[in-house]
């Protein structure tokens, strides 16, 4: 799986951790930055990884900021992006599964590393059910279409 990475300066420690682990299970990682704890704005972050998965070029983001919030909100203003943030793996695995989600963000200041790749780990792992979510999806798509941007 192509995975991209992104933080803010908040984020920034955990970021490896998250990349070395899903490296280990061979996901192809590639990290937007930042590359140091200077202070910085994580609306950068956000959205460069959301353009990235929107385009197609990975299958998934991965974002973390102090509560994985302002880094999410970020990333849903890219046209088709559906990130969530999660601080427990159940809402993880229920996001991908109905939800379709393709950007999942957690907060450096709420999770800890073990807590944060159980996180990304049934994430990944879940697969989206369709049927009934389907309509839901596309409900979300039709909100985004009718926005004047
Ligand atoms: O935690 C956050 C709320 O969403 C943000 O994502 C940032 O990480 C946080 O606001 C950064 O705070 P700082 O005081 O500028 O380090």
């Amino acid at each position: 799986m192509k995975l991209a990475i992104g933080s803010d300066h908040v984020g920034f420690e955990l970021k490896p951790l998250i990349i070395d682990y899903r490296e280990e299970l061979g996901h192809e990682v590639t990290d937007f930055g930042p590359f140091s704890t200077e202070r910085t704005d994580y609306p950068i972050y956000g959205k460069k990884v959301a353009e990235e998965v929107a385009a197609g070029h990975f299958d998934g983001g991965v974002l973390i900021c102090g509560t994985g919030v302002g880094i999410s909100i970020s990333a849903n203003k890219v046209r088709g992006i559906r990130a969530v943030v999660c601080s427990e793996p159940y809402s993880a695995k229920l996001s991908k599964e109905h939800n379709n989600t393709n950007i999942m963000a957690f907060g450096s200041r709420v999770v800890g590393s073990e807590l944060a790749k159980m996180i990304v780990k049934e994430w990944l792992e879940a697969i989206y059910e369709g049927g009934r979510h389907a309509k839901r999806i596309e409900m979300i798509t039709e909100l985004e279409t009718e926005q004047k941007r």
